[in-house]
């Protein structure tokens, strides 16, 4: 599966300019790279514009799904949507939404840990459902939210499931670099899958973002990273046999003692 990762600057607080940055970003990336999967970052229509997102949120994922369904179909391509300002019952939820080449919404997962270094928690509702396995032409996929990272019990499970590849969507302040680049090569190599990642540059608020989008193997070996300061695209094409052949060569998940690990 060949993937384009969109390492982004986000307009602050502009939805419909960002839905036309990565439209013009798609049309060139598809001519381009040929892509079967496309990954944006996390907030990408409002950026953490927090105090602004009760008059900019989408409702109910609107109108965000229905761009993504419309890109998708008319360039027959897969996309991990990034995330969105998300209004529904009654809060703002900070949502990852999913649509496969068929336009259809495969995935939604709210993110689940909200940060208090960026005032998450004041704004935002914490989703209340762990994120799940789903799949884009018969892969497994999981899929979290930039600070989830920090959390290997969310993960765990998903590998478990037989996820081969982790999406993380995220706004990553440059501040903690070292931590985002290690975390994503540790989950990696803990969980035995890909690690694909994009991450916002640019700077909102005295707040810089480190960029570093990545791809990680299964083994830890970082196969793709983007710069810390430039909108760029890294285009890659995943051998998934890497993940089968890493849970055979190093078979963790025989050797573990489920009965022995607290809850
Ligand atoms: O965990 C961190 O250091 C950063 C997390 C973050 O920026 C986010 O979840 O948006």
């Amino acid at each position: 599966m060949k993937f384009s990762i969109y390492q982004m600057d986000v307009i602050h607080g502009d939805p419909k300019a960002n839905r036309e940055r990565v439209a013009e970003w798609l049309e060139k990336d598809i001519k381009e790279n040929n892509p079967d999967t496309v990954v944006l970052p996390e907030m990408w229509t409002t950026a953490y514009t927090l105090p602004e997102l009760n008059d900019i949120a989408d409702e109910n994922g609107q109108p965000s799904i229905d761009f993504l369904k419309e890109q998708a179909t008319k360039y027959n391509v897969n996309i991990i949507g990034g995330s969105v300002a998300n209004k529904k019952n009654g809060g703002i939820y900070n949502s990852a939404l999913v649509v496969d080449r068929n336009g259809k919404l495969v995935y939604e997962y709210d993110k689940a840990h909200l940060v208090p270094m960026l005032n998450e928690p004041q704004y935002l509702t914490g989703g209340e459902k762990p994120t799940e396995v789903f799949e884009l032409d018969g892969l497994k996929f999981g899929l979290i939210i930039c600070y989830d990272l920090r959390f290997p019990e969310l993960i765990r499970p998903l590998a478990l499931e037989g996820a081969q590849v982790l999406c993380v969507v995220a706004e990553w302040p440059s501040a903690r670099r070292n931590h985002w680049r290690s975390l994503q090569v540790a989950r990696a190599i803990e969980n035995q899958m890909y690690v694909v990642s994009s991450n916002r540059i640019g700077e909102y608020d005295g707040q810089e973002f480190s960029g570093n989008s990545m791809v990680v193997d299964p083994w830890g070996d970082i196969l793709s990273e983007g710069s810390n300061d430039k909108q760029e695209v890294l285009s890659l094409s995943l051998d998934l046999e890497k993940v089968d052949q890493v849970r055979k060569d190093v078979p963790i998940f025989d050797s573990r003692v489920p009965n022995l690990y607290k809850k």
